[in-house]
């Protein structure tokens, strides 16, 4: 069932002040998502922007990041929080989980209908955006049009934070380098006063350094979670010391009980044959790979994310 926005002045004890303190947040995180307490570095990333402070946060995969966005957004009476995101797939997953739990979100993209998009502009128009938060390409971004909405949202003081996802892809030293993500440095000029949070999982020293330069970001507060991960075993095992490759593989799938799995490998048609021969041998799998159309990709990690395919065999297309 639906729920609908926790009132501010429940989640603040009736305060007037607009800044919310700890309680509040964790009450807000409660209503919102059901998690009992914050995790990690995720209050301090969340009270740095509330209080207007630029922020980098590197956190593991499946940290927490985009809690540090998603409760600032609801921690706001009006105004939106800007997510800068590099894949449609992941946008459109957050953005249903979002409303999933009530929680105003879109999202713009090439692959919506005309419609919708035009919706989505109208409340943005509106000068009292419904919107808490809005999801987009750096592609996007860059377009003028495009900006010179959002300086218009800005100037009405309604633009309450620039989150950028995968902020490594920033940095021409990173292994993800998107050169559209390099336009994003106008973002500290274009807005001021607006924090920018930059959020990654993977940025070693000279990354990190790249992107706190390249965003222009100002005394930034820096977080950084440790990468241990109790949860997860490794094991390696060498290629060439095994006769059959692909019938390990299978092996180890199979042995792993009902897990879900990705399967990474370098090039597309590998992914397809490899998935093939999955298939073959009962798992259920699919390939995921650029060269796939945005529909079926879109279709593929729906399927996994619900279970309905156990395995992925994709290449770096998946989850960038
Ligand atoms: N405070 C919390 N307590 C418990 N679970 C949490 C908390 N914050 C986030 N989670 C859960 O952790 C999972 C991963 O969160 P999220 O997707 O934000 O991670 P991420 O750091 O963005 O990962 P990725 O690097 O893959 O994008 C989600 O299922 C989310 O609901």
């Amino acid at each position: 069932m639906k729920k609908s926005p926790l009132p501010l002045q429940n989640a603040c004890g009736g305060s007037k002040n607009q800044s919310l303190g700890k309680e509040a947040l964790v009450k807000l995180l409660r209503w919102h998502f059901g998690h009992p307490e914050f995790r990690g570095k995720q209050l301090d990333a969340i009270e740095a922007v509330l209080s207007g402070r630029d922020c980098f946060c590197l956190m593991p995969t499946g940290g927490g990041k985009s809690m540090c966005y998603q409760i600032p957004a609801l921690a706001k009476k009006t105004g939106i929080v800007l997510v800068v995101c590099p894949l449609i797939a992941l946008m459109e997953n957050q953005v249903m989980a979002l409303k999933e739990k009530g929680i105003a979100a879109e999202y713009l993209s090439s692959t919506q209908a005309t419609q919708t998009k035009n919706k989505i502009h109208e409340d943005l128009d509106s000068g009292k955006p419904s919107l808490r938060l809005l999801y987009v390409t750096p592609e996007l971004i860059a377009t003028p049009g495009f900006m010179t909405k959002l300086r218009k949202i800005h100037t009405r003081g309604l633009l309450n934070l620039v989150a950028i996802d995968e902020a490594h892809c920033i940095s021409s030293w990173g292994h993800d380098f998107r050169p559209s993500y390099r336009k994003l440095s106008t973002l500290r000029s274009h807005f001021p006063g607006v924090p920018i949070l930059a959020l990654t999982a993977t940025a070693v020293p000279k990354v990190q350094k790249d992107v706190i330069e390249s965003l222009c970001l100002q005394h930034p507060l820096i977080l950084k979670s440790s990468f241990n991960r109790p949860n997860i075993h490794y094991e390696v095992r060498y290629k060439d010391l095994l006769d059959d490759v692909y019938a390990d593989l299978c092996d180890v799938l199979k042995s792993s009980g009902d897990v879900c799995a990705i399967v990474y490998c370098l090039e597309r048609t590998m992914c397809d044959d490899l998935s093939a021969h999955l298939s073959k041998n009962g798992i259920s799998c699919a390939a995921y790979h650029a060269g796939l159309n945005d529909k079926l990709r879109s279709s593929v990690l729906d399927n996994w994310i619900s279970s309905k395919i156990q395995v992925v065999v994709a290449t770096v297309a998946f989850g960038v």
